[in-house]
């Protein structure tokens, strides 16, 4: 049954962020996202979601204006007539979270909410989850962790909000404690890249004294140097189930691997398929966290566990701020990823509730039940659709900048990429 995509609609949003601290700098209060609709007709839409950057939303417009027509089963043919429609075009993000930019991650970027799409619409069209059309669910119950940031208790200048002030070891933990009252989460990633390393252990360490039964992550997005990295990752030895990218690039991560038993994981030095043999080859890593919005798509993730897992490497699950079109695809994705070994992380509970699908996807006892419903399993609530475009319209961010926002402070803040 061919099913050509009548039309692609395209839609910026935003949504309420809190202020959330890492190594770029701070989150503006507004984070900027993109809804695509992949309509096939009949009433079957399809939905991605992905980022809500200008130069991001103008090559994800232009690629939707190219693809009427397209068989949705045809997934070939989708990342072909993108790349035809981009050309070749490497754009950066300003916050240089996942890692250096490429023309092969830019492309990947684009293609992936149009892939959900496409997905979404043969699900529903055939009555099956999008975790069979991936290769079938392989779990029920999909676990995320309480991702835990450092903040301040409001954006200067507005109310507090309703997590509170998070800037030592204390506030840390009443952070953790709420989010797992609130949600169940059984594992527990601290965002860090903000405070000295040794502050970082120090909350790390009150982590573990608060919840001992908890696996914990620190992630410092390559705040630290390699020689800081081992010193640290020795100091943490058993007490965290793996270190996210405490140095910058494949060699760095390889010393710091090198020289102490922690494994290590990332989403800044294997960012793309280009990555993967010089990482593996080195042993910079022992998980990859992978993540559909920039790894090309669902079945691109996909068969990134494979690889993976043929090389004797963990996988995880990175997330940015995101709604509950993302999470679907995630819990997706990952119901259908044998050997995603670790909870997923996700912004969800950042999000305080707001949403731009009717029905959200809920964690209970820190999982997403996944789906049975067919397709991905949300569907827009048009209401709130109209209402996060006009907040984008309004709220006069068209780029995420951590690092400008926390300059409007801080006149001489830099990003500390191996600043300790
Ligand atoms: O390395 C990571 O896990 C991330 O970059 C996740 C998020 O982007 C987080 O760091 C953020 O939004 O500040
Ligand atoms: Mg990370």
């Amino acid at each position: 049954m061919s099913l050509p995509i009548r039309e692609v609609r395209v839609t910026p949003i935003a949504f309420p962020d809190p202020p959330l601290l890492n190594v770029a700098g701070v989150h503006q209060p507004w984070a900027l996202r993109t809804v695509v609709e992949v309509d096939a007709g009949d009433g079957l839409v399809g939905l991605g979601e992905t980022y809500g950057d200008a130069p991001h939303l103008d090559l994800v417009r232009r690629a939707a204006t190219a693809l009427t027509g397209l068989d949705v089963w045809d997934l070939n043919g989708l990342r072909a007539r993108v790349a035809a429609a981009l050309g070749v075009v490497d754009e950066p993000d300003r916050h240089g979270l996942t890692g250096p930019s490429s023309a092969e991650k830019t492309l990947a970027r684009v293609v992936s909410p149009f892939e959900s799409g496409c997905l979404d619409v043969a699900g529903q069209a055939t009555g099956r989850p999008v975790s069979d059309l991936l290769g079938g669910r392989v779990r029920d119950r999909v676990p995320f962790s309480a991702y835990l940031f450092y903040k301040w208790a409001a954006h200067p200048g507005a109310e507090p909000d309703e997590w509170g002030e998070a800037l030592d070891p204390d506030g840390v933990v009443a952070q953790a404690r709420r989010m797992i009252d609130r949600y169940g989460f059984t594992s527990i990633k601290l965002k860090g890249g903000v405070f000295a390393p040794d502050a970082e252990v120090e909350a790390i360490k009150a982590l573990r004294a608060a919840f001992p039964d908890h696996p914990l992550r620190l992630d410092p997005n390559c705040g630290w140097t390699p020689a800081t990295a081992i010193r640290v990752a020795k100091a943490t030895e058993g007490l965290l189930e793996y270190l996210e990218d405490p140095t910058p690039g494949i060699d760095g991560m390889a010393e710091v691997a090198a020289a102490t038993g922690m494994p290590l994981a990332t989403n800044m030095c294997v960012i793309g398929f280009a990555d993967i043999a010089e990482a593996f080859t080195k042993r910079a890593v022992g998980v990859v966290l992978s993540d559909h919005h920039y790894w090309g798509g669902l079945r691109a993730s996909a068969a990134l566990a494979e690889i993976c897992r043929t090389f004797g490497v963990g996988v995880s699950m990175h997330s940015n701020s995101h709604l509950g079109v993302s999470l679907a695809a995630m819990v997706q994705l990952a119901a259908a990823t044998p050997n995603l070994g670790y909870a997923l992380d996700t912004h969800t509970p950042w999000q305080s509730g707001v949403d731009v699908v009717a029905e959200p996807l809920r964690f209970h006892e820190g999982a997403v039940t996944v789906p049975d419903t067919p397709g991905l399993g949300v569907t827009l609530d048009p209401d709130a659709l109209e209402r996060m475009h006009r907040d984008y319209l309004d709220c006069g961010i068209r780029e995420r900048d951590d690092t400008g926002y926390m300059r409007g402070f801080v006149p001489d803040f830099t990003r500390r990429t191996a600043a300790w």
